[in-house]
């Protein structure tokens, strides 16, 4: 796998005492967790457009979340929100699309009529997808999640001008791959499972992601990953 080029310094993540940065004075900010997959998705994002120095992360401490960012940022208290023209924007998928929509930058969705109808489709189909992998893990996993990832390896083969869900890597390369990382890495040390296995064309994507340093800039470490769901999902 290719590693990063040089990593991002990376803020600290801000706590239950932290100020909070100085609100609505023009920046554009992230608010975000490392270890959230959904923030990842916004992370990738910015970072493929070439955002960084526009787009600045406040990553928060999410166990020990300052009270300021309920009150005075997000009433939805998650992450990821983007602070931006005075207003906060939550929802990743949302996110995503508002990223590639208003900022510079290489586009993340294709002009092609049928690419961008099935690029919707699949956009939806994240949310069964992760449902039924997060449900699978206390249940019967391999079982309960053949199908969904049988459905992602089908999708690859949709369009043949790239590797990509869409041929061109895209806003749904993006959606899936913090949740596919995690799932590749849990069910491999949990479940002695590679879910790439008997699925060349989901392996193939992976090590094309895995090429991305956009994307790769964003990842945690395996270890990391084992410990949250070890406590919160399994
Ligand atoms: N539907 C939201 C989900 C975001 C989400 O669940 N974020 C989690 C962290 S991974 C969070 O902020 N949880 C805090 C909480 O629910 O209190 C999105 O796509 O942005």
């Amino acid at each position: 796998m290719a590693s990063p080029s040089v990593l991002e310094d990376r803020p600290a993540p801000l706590d239950a005492i932290a100020d909070p940065p100085s609100l609505f004075d023009g920046t554009t900010r992230l608010y975000t967790s490392y270890v959230c997959p959904y923030a990842q998705r916004v992370w990738i994002t910015r970072n493929f457009k070439g955002l960084q120095e526009k787009i600045k992360l406040v990553p928060l401490d999410l166990g020990n979340r300052p009270a300021w960012y309920k009150e005075k940022v997000y009433p939805e208290n998650k992450v990821p929100a983007l602070e931006h023209n005075g207003k906060i924007i939550g929802e990743s998928l949302d996110l995503i699309k508002y990223l590639d929509n208003t900022f510079e930058g290489p586009s993340l969705f294709p002009e092609d009529h049928a690419k961008r109808e099935y690029g919707e489709e699949l956009l939806k189909y994240t949310d069964t997808f992760i449902k039924t992998v997060y449900t699978s893990l206390k249940g019967d996993p391999l079982k309960e999640t053949a199908p969904v990832l049988d459905y992602l390896e089908n999708s690859l083969y949709k369009f043949d001008d790239g590797p990509f869900f869409l041929g061109q890597f895209s806003l749904v390369d993006i959606a899936y791959i913090p949740f596919i990382e995690r799932f590749q890495i849990v069910f491999n040390e949990f479940f002695k499972c590679d879910i790439t296995a008997e699925r060349p064309k989901l392996s193939a994507w992976i090590e094309e992601m895995n090429k991305i340093d956009a994307y790769a800039q964003t990842k945690i470490e395996s270890k990391e990953i084992l410990q949250i769901f070890k406590k919160k999902f399994m």
